[in-house]
Order: C-alpha cells, then sequence, then structure tokens
C-alpha cells in the first residue's frame, strides 16, 4: 500500500524544491507540476463504467468514471498541491480540512473541517506534501471517516519511514503514494534531509 512515484521529471523537481535557495515563486510552481505529474499514479485503478458514446461515423462504447472525485488538501501546506491536480482533475470537488501541528507536542490540532455532500460514494484523495510523524495525515483520515469517506488515498510529496509506520498501523486500508521517502525525522520533528517546513515555504511565512 506504499507507492514510491519515482519518475525522473517528479525527482529532478524534487531536487530543485528540496534546494534552500528555491525562492517561493519557484517553490509553488515545482510542486504544482510534481502534483500533476503524480496525477496518473494516483488515480491508475480508478473505476470506470462503460457507456455510449456517438461518433460522427458510429455508435460504439467509451466510459466515464465511476465515482466522483474530492481532493482534500490539509491546510496550509496540502494547497500547493491543489491546482496541480485541478489541471488535470477540474471536475472534481474539494474538502478542506484545517491542522496545525503543535510545536511542542508535534500533535495536530484541528481547527476547520468543510466537506462536500456524498462523501460516501466519492473518490477522496488527501493531499499534504509533509508526512514527518503521520499525526496529521492518520488526524485527517479520522475526520474524513467520521464525515462518512470511504474510497481513501493518501498523497504526499516527502514521507518520512517514522510516519509511514504510523500510518500504516493506524490506517492500513489506505494506500500512500509519495514521491519520495526521507532518512529519518530529526528531534523537532523535521524530515531529514526534508525540504523544511512546507506551509512556510509556499506562503513566505518563515520567521
Ligand atoms: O506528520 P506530522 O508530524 O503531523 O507533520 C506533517 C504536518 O506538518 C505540516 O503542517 P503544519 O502543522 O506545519 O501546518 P502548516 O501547513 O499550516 O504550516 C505538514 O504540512 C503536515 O500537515
Ligand atoms: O519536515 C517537515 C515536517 C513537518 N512539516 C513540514 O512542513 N516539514
Ligand atoms: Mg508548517
Amino acid at each position: 500500500m506504499l507507492h514510491v512515484v519515482d519518475h525522473p521529471l517528479i525527482q529532478v523537481e524534487l531536487t530543485a524544491l528540496r534546494d534552500r535557495n528555491c525562492p517561493g515563486s519557484a517553490f509553488r510552481q515545482h510542486l504544482r507540476r510534481i502534483a500533476s505529474l503524480m496525477v496518473p499514479a494516483v488515480t491508475a485503478d480508478f473505476a470506470t463504467r462503460p457507456v455510449p458514446c456517438e461518433t460522427p461515423l458510429e455508435i460504439t462504447t467509451g466510459v466515464a468514471a465511476e465515482r466522483s472525485i474530492v481532493l482534500t488538501p490539509v491546510l496550509r501546506a496540502g494547497l500547493g498541491f491543489l491546482d496541480g491536480f485541478f489541471d488535470l482533475l477540474p471536475q472534481a470537488s474539494v474538502a478542506h480540512i484545517g491542522l496545525a501541528r503543535n510545536e511542542k507536542t508535534l500533535l495536530p490540532e484541528s481547527y476547520y473541517l468543510k466537506v462536500p455532500p456524498n462523501l460516501a460514494d466519492c473518490e477522496v484523495i488527501l493531499l499534504d506534501p509533509m508526512l514527518a510523524t503521520g499525526g496529521s495525515a492518520v488526524e485527517a483520515l479520522r475526520n474524513l471517516k467520521k464525515a462518512g469517506a470511504k474510497h481513501l488515498r493518501f498523497v504526499c510529496l516527502v514521507a518520512a519511514p517514522e510516519g509511514i509506520q504510523t500510518f500504516q498501523d493506524a490506517m492500513p486500508d489506505v494506500p500512500i503514494f509519495t514521491a519520495a521517502v526521507d532518512r529519518c525525522l530529526n528531534d523537532k520533528g523535521y524530515i531529514l534531509p526534508g525540504l523544511g517546513d512546507a506551509g512556510d515555504r509556499l506562503f513566505g511565512t518563515t520567521g
């Protein structure tokens, strides 16, 4: 249930984005392109159903997506993935989940949740570039399941082994798609080598 999406185009963009000198404008562009490049792998097993299709010459059979898609960014850093997913999935709806990690306890604190109706019938794609301790992703998935979601998957950019373990222990039914598995966490819960604080780099809030 762990898919490492390591296409060379993604790895080149990721290298540029990790660079401490990458400015916010370029960081956002790299993240958006990586998100788009991940979409085919993330959606490869989505169910389709046959539908009739009339070409200018005859009637044939095409396919339609079986379920609607709900993109679910975890605020704030998940927003950096949203436009890249929208570029290829323009018909998707969006759920928002507000979570911030308490810097002392490293536990996620929930501050917002807004989901579309009929979540149970949708493919719900949780988006957050960083899987560090795993606390935020697990909390987000708990909230989505409470709201009725049944078909879930999680997409991140960089995952720490510690976070993958915690995630898989708590949510064995939810597949993870990541562009990289990094080495470990430091004593402040940051991913090494990582890319620093994704939300701060995206939105220019570094102190
Ligand atoms: O796996 P975890 O240890 O829970 O850490 C990962 C979380 O930390 C970051 O968010 P942060 O709390 O910094 O909020 P922000 O995006 O608003 O900066 C990141 O975007 C994840 O949501
Ligand atoms: O390395 C990390 C860990 C958590 N959140 C981030 O943005 N970066
Ligand atoms: Mg942050």
